[in-house]
């Protein structure tokens, strides 16, 4: 069963906690920054990798902590994603963020994780999250790309235009409902 549902959450104004600053967490900060490049994240790691040094410094949302874990760092948090390499400390951070109905991710660990990163593709308005439901990151990663490369640039200006259209009809929320069902009908037709 899929169980799975996908949320679209303002990062930029959530308290993002990312303890472990080596490959992994260099990789889920990467992907994070570049579907929300002013995403509001604390870095807490022993010892930060020159690559996840680099990326935090490209933007000033980034504050790193050279620490080991404490729960200290809990505090005013929304969202925990746990990427050290102490399994340990990640089952650590899992229980404590849980006692406070945090929302938790233990990269690599789905069996510990509240939620998932997927694979994301941006155009402009539009985003298209992309999850295997923990099957296979690598054929979300391939479906990212081939969306990507399939879904034209000119999307955006599709959305602006149906935008601007929207905001001309003066009638009810049935008669919008009808008008834009109408105007986007060769979206979905298929042609004979
Ligand atoms: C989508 C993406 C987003 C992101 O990272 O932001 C993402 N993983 C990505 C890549 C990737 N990760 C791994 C490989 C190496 C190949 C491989 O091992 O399969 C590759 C491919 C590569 O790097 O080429 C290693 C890996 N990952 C997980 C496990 C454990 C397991 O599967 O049991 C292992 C094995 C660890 C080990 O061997 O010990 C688990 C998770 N990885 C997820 C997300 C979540 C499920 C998403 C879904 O529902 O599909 C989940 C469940 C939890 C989480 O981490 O959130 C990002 C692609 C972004 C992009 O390119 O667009
Ligand atoms: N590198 C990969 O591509 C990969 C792939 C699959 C699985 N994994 C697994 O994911 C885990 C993380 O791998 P990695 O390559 O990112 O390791 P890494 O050694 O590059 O990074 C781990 C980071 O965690 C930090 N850390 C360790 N204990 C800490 C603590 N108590 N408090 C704060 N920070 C702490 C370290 O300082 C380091 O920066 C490992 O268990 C590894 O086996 C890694």
């Amino acid at each position: 069963m899929n169980h799975l549902y996908p949320i679209f959450l303002k990062v930029h104004e959530l308290n993002i906690l990312l303890i472990g600053g080596g490959n992994v967490g260099t990789e889920k900060l990467e992907f994070l920054l570049k579907s929300s490049p002013k995403a509001q994240v604390t870095a807490v790691s022993r010892e930060f990798s020159q690559s996840f040094i680099d990326l935090a410094e490209t933007t000033d949302t980034v504050t790193m902590i050279e620490d080991v874990y404490h729960e200290k760092y809990l505090g005013a948090k929304h969202i925990v994603i746990a990427a050290t390499d102490d399994k340990a400390v990640n089952r650590q951070i899992q229980d404590e963020a849980k006692e406070r109905f945090l929302l938790v991710n233990v990269a690599d660990t789905p069996d510990l994780c509240d939620f998932y990163l997927g694979g994301i593709v941006t155009k402009g308005n539009l985003k298209v999250a992309i999850s295997t439901n923990g099957k296979s990151p690598t054929a979300a990663k391939r479906l990212r790309q081939l969306l990507e490369d399939v879904l034209p640039e000119e999307l955006d200006d599709l959305l602006d235009n149906l935008n601007a259209y929207r905001e001309t009809l003066k009638g009810d929320f049935e008669y919008k409902v009808k008008a834009m069902n109408e105007i986007t009908e060769g979206l979905v037709k298929k042609s004979s």
